[in-house]
């Protein structure tokens, strides 16, 4: 997956996302992505700015999405089409139960950060765990600082997003067993 300008991903995608399993013949592969982190951080700019043709932009002004929202983008990947179903959810309070209800049966998650906003940053570790509790026992994170063109306002250094993507790392290790793991690829 290939993010806009702007944004530094500490963690990667696993390529090989999905198994044979997850297609009937003939159509494409079926991936189920959902956006998830604090209110404000830019998910909706990144999933707009990757599934809108033209040059990436962002809303003048903050709209927050009420719930949840939609988009579907095909990809090729070594070979294969792929049907990417983007969820992104809302980080308002008010619409947590009802966005983590939709984490089941996802195949990655992206977490978002916002660079300049070390609230957004502490949090991840509350979306971690809903995900553990709520997601299926296979998934892939994708951890990502956003607003990387705010460098003046940065409050969040690089190396501790990437440590704290390595401290996930050890806690799935540690806390989950064989039938619940998840991964988080650094
Ligand atoms: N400077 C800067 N601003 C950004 C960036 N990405 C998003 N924004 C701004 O941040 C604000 C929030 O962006 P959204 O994409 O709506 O954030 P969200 O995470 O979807 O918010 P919720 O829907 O409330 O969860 C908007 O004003 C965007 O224009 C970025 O990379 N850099």
């Amino acid at each position: 997956m290939r993010f806009p300008a702007g944004a530094a991903c500490v963690c990667r995608a696993r390529t090989e996302m999905a198994g044979p399993g997850h297609r009937a013949a003939g159509k494409p592969l079926l991936m189920k992505i959902v956006m998830a982190g604090e209110a404000c951080v830019g998910k909706t700019s990144i999933v707009r700015g990757y599934v809108e043709p033209g040059p990436p932009g962002r809303a003048a002004c903050y709209i927050s999405t009420v719930g949840i929202d939609f988009k579907v983008k095909n990809i090729t990947c070594n070979d294969t089409t792929v049907k990417l179903q983007i969820w992104d959810t809302a980080g308002q309070e008010q619409f947590h139960t009802l966005c983590t209800s939709y984490f089941r049966g996802a195949h990655g998650f992206v977490l978002v950060y916002d660079i300049t906003n070390s609230d957004s940053f502490q949090g991840i570790t509350n979306w971690i765990k809903d995900i553990h509790e709520k997601a299926d026992d296979e998934v892939d994170i994708i951890l990502l600082g956003n607003k990387c063109d705010k460098e003046v306002e940065r409050v969040i250094p690089k190396h501790r997003g990437e440590k704290n993507s390595s401290a996930l790392c050890d806690l799935d290790v540690v806390d989950l067993n064989e039938s619940k793991k998840k991964k988080m690829w650094c």
